[in-house]
């Protein structure tokens, strides 16, 4: 079940940057307690999380095996992990050894480098870490240097007699498993547990499960719980078996969690490859208004890019979304597929603003920021809700610019007359512009009541302009009308 640990001795020493620190923070600077610092580079996947939490003896660790068993997860021990670092005769076993027999908690930053060992030396991405967070301190020591939450907490809530009875039977030789050591855990736990489960039970992720009970009926109250997400889990493992009826059947057993699972088996369809259904639900979840969170938006775009823009002209046309299939069937015809480009698309239907800033977040965070389509379309995704600040300085910041970046800025003010500010510092720039440059100039001149002429802009170049402008748009006419009325 267990997969090998790295050795444990470079909790004191480490010379790369991890996968995992790699892909959660990006843009954080690498902590180790070893107080070396270096700067990791963007890795694509992000980890699933399931914290697992209980008091000593409350059977997280046999409930962890079972899960393992059914659904694929890495288990990744705090305990475990602790305890194989005293057997190492590290520096700091005799430490850890010392505070565990006190029934204490150890440092957090020691646990929280010894957990990151152990998931990056598994090709695994999805962890079930148990005995963790014990406290406060444990859960922000994770978010600081691992940079990343957890997806899914289960709390296997125990009394407290039940607890003591299972560790005085537990048998393991364990230092602490003695009833003075058990007394001050229980106390511990009592102490510090608490905060965390308040905190995880705030943020929506915590299932608390009653964990009295055969280890089997207790393990029929977790199956749920993941059960949604199986399509996911068991990846690559039924990706073969899988049909579209046996996903709605789970969503069917799951009823009054329609969002969480409709998202799951979205998640589910994209891992699976099967994009024509990922979509057909990514389209039903938009119109039940279930927004994409930050775990199912790379999936979303990732279902758009390998479906090919023109199944999602056919898709969209045949929802009667004639814009939207217009506008991508444009695209395709102008370009060639580019996954990313798809960002617009989607980012153009994007509802809210605050789900458009999600997406910035995780587009930093996987440092595709600057990817010219991605911030091509967040420019246009703030322009859409009037966030022309945020728009603003995103153009301001970004490393290179095509036309398309210029096009989304000139139309993102084309009531004002920084589109003709930002046409002229596209002309500076040597960027060529081209039809739709013209069109939102047009249109900015026709918002603002100017001609071109009017334009504060020197005389030749106005006539250039002035030809340009028209002659894109095929009104030559009006050219020479406004020629002829004084230009
Ligand atoms: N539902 C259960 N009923 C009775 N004993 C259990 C149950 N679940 C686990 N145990 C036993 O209790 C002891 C503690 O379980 P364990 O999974 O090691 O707990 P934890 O990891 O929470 O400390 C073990 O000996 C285990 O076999
Ligand atoms: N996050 C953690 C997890 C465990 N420890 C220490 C303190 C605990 O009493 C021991 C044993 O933890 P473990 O999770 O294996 O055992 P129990 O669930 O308490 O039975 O390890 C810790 O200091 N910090």
């Amino acid at each position: 079940m267990w997969r090998r640990a790295a050795s444990l001795s470079p909790l004191a020493s480490r010379s790369k940057p991890s996968k995992l620190c790699q892909e959660a923070c990006t843009f954080k600077v690498w902590e180790s307690f070893s107080s070396e610092s270096e700067i990791p580079t963007p890795s694509k996947v992000a980890p699933y999380i399931t914290f697992v939490l209980g008091g000593p003896g409350s059977g997280k660790g046999t409930q962890c095996a079972k899960i393992v068993e059914a659904f694929g997860f890495t288990h990744v021990s705090a305990g475990d992990l602790l305890r194989r670092e005293i057997a190492s005769n590290s520096a700091y076993g005799s430490v850890i050894l010392g505070t565990i027999r006190e029934g204490k908690i150890v440092p957090s930053q020691v646990t929280v480098q010894l957990i990151q060992k152990e998931m990056e030396s598994s090709d695994n991405d999805k962890f079930l870490i148990d005995g963790f967070p014990r406290s406060e301190q444990n859960r922000e020591a994770f978010e600081r240097i691992i940079g990343t939450e957890p997806n899914v907490v289960l709390f296997f809530d125990c009394p407290e007699q039940e607890m003591v009875k299972r560790v005085l039977n537990r048998n393991q030789g364990r230092v602490d498993d003695n009833i003075e050591t058990i007394k001050k855990r229980l106390e511990i736990f009592d102490e510090l547990n608490w905060p965390v489960i308040n905190h995880y039970s705030k943020t929506g992720k915590l299932h608390k499960i009653n964990a009295v009970g055969t280890v089997d009926d207790i393990f029929e109250k977790v199956r749920p719980i993941f059960a949604a997400l199986r399509y996911i889990l068991l990846f690559p493992i039924s990706c073969f078996q899988c049909s579209s009826s046996s996903i709605f059947n789970v969503l069917d057993n799951l009823e009054g969690r329609a969002g969480f699972c409709m998202e799951c088996a979205y998640l589910g369809y994209a891992e699976l490859g099967l994009y024509e259904d990922a979509m057909a639900l990514y389209f039903q979840m938009e119109e039940e208004g279930i927004e994409p969170d930050r775990f199912t938006f790379p999936q979303v775009l990732k279902a758009f890019g390998e479906l090919g823009s023109f199944r999602l002209v056919g898709m969209y046309a045949k929802r009667g979304n004639i814009v939207k299939a217009r506008k991508v069937f444009y695209k395709v015809a102008n370009r060639d597929k580019i996954s990313w480009y798809t960002t617009l698309t989607i980012l153009a239907a994007v509802p809210s603003l605050e789900l458009v800033v999600q997406i910035h977040r995780w587009v930093v965070r996987h440092g595709v920021e600057w990817n010219l389509s991605v911030a091509n379309a967040l420019i246009a995704a703030y322009s859409k809700h009037h966030e022309l600040n945020r728009a603003r300085r995103l153009f301001s910041h970004m490393p290179e610019r095509d036309v398309v970046t210029w096009d989304t800025i000139i139309s993102a003010h084309s009531k004002s007359r920084e589109a003709l500010l930002y046409f002229d510092q596209m002309e500076k720039d040597g960027a060529l512009p081209d039809n739709t440059t013209f069109v939102s100039i047009l249109s900015a001149c026709a918002n603002l009541g100017l001609r071109v002429f009017d334009l504060e802009l020197d005389n030749e170049y106005n006539f250039e302009l002035l030809m340009k402008v028209y002659g894109n748009v095929g009104r030559l006419e009006d050219a020479e009308r406004e020629i002829d009325d004084g230009g």
